[in-house]
């Protein structure tokens, strides 16, 4: 297992404070226990923004079951949304494989995560594994053949590989809830995720090499770990992130993930601004003349210096 350098810590708590919108505490950076302080960060300050919106509540919600569009039930994975609160909760459900993932697996979680990504009720995903030894071990090894992972369905293939990148496109920011072993490709999950809220039982590693695989995507990054309380923590800030107004969650989003992501990530910063350009009457009098068989009067918009 990895710790993080001082600079990585400063490096997510930035991360974590841009898409909460709020300041950390300056002690937290570049000290890996100042984890502990992000805990109680809103509840150390006293300020307009605290006053206005009060404390945030950390009280478990009550989950509901959710399905996806298609109504299928899941086998691998527990899919859940908070009852009157705007968060989903995706969790990997083979507590005795450690959540090692499985095609079926990835399959049923992108499926969850698509399911979410388009309900308008939901404001962030947590993803976590059952149980406390694991968040997920990575590519359940025996299903691993020569072209990938394989199971009674489906060739083989790096399917995971598509997650990854689901999670890292999806406008809303998905927290990863991680107690006991994120290793292996479960590793890359939760580094894929916006925010990482981990137990003390943590562990991050990459541990391909030992069983003849590796990573050389997003699996040799930043690392975090410690904070007790997690499900209360994450919860708190998913509350903290759903006061936000919501296009600017979804732009912090994509802005900060848009120059690592290269032409991927002008895609999609590109396409929030194309969808907020439909949002406008100018945006519409494209379309409305279009459909009207008529010209575009342009000329009432200004063209702004
Ligand atoms: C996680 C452990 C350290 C936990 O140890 P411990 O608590 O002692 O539990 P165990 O007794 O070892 O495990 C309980 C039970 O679960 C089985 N199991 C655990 N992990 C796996 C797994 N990954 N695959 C299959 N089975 C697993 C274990 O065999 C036990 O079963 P019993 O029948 O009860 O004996 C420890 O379990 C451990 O080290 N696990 C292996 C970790 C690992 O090496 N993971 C795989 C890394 S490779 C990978 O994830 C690639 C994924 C991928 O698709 C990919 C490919 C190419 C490029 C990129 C990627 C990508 O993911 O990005």
């Amino acid at each position: 297992m990895a710790g993080m350098t001082g600079k990585e810590f400063e490096a997510i708590n930035r991360r974590m404070a841009s898409l909460a919108g709020h300041l950390l505490p300056a002690q937290g950076a570049g000290n890996p226990s100042a984890s502990i302080a992000l805990s109680n960060c809103s509840a150390q300050f006293d300020d307009t923004y605290h006053r206005v919106h009060g404390d945030v509540p950390s009280h478990i919600p009550e989950w509901k079951p959710a399905l996806d569009e298609s109504g299928k039930e899941f086998i691998d994975i527990i899919y859940e949304k908070a009852v009157g609160e705007g968060i989903a909760k995706i969790t990997i459900n083979r507590p005795e494989r450690r959540n090692a993932f499985r095609p079926q697996t990835v399959k049923e979680l992108m499926r969850a995560f698509n399911d979410a990504r388009d309900d308008n009720s939901i404001g962030v995903i947590i993803f976590t594994g059952k149980g406390t030894k694991a968040f997920c071990s990575g590519g359940d090894q025996s299903f691993r053949g020569k072209e990938g992972y394989a199971d009674y369905d489906s060739f083989g293939r790096l399917n995971v590989l598509d997650l990854q990148v689901q999670i890292r496109r999806l406008p809303k920011p998905v927290i990863a809830m991680v107690a006991g072993y994120a290793v292996g490709g479960g590793h890359v999950l939760h580094m894929v995720c916006d925010l990482t809220i981990a137990a003390e039982n943590a562990v991050f590693g990459q541990t391909g090499p030992k069983v003849g695989s590796f990573d050389a995507g997003f699996g040799a990054s930043i690392m975090s770990r410690l904070l007790e309380r997690l499900e209360e923590e994450t919860i708190k800030w998913c509350r903290e992130i759903n006061r936000n107004s919501p296009m600017a969650v979804r732009l912090c989003k994509s802005a900060v993930n848009a120059a690592d992501d290269g032409h991927l990530g002008l895609q999609q910063i590109g396409g929030d601004a194309t969808l907020l350009f439909y949002g406008t009457e100018e945006g519409s009098e494209g379309k409305n003349s279009y459909l009207a068989r008529r010209k575009p009067d342009f000329s009432r918009f200004p063209r702004l210096p």
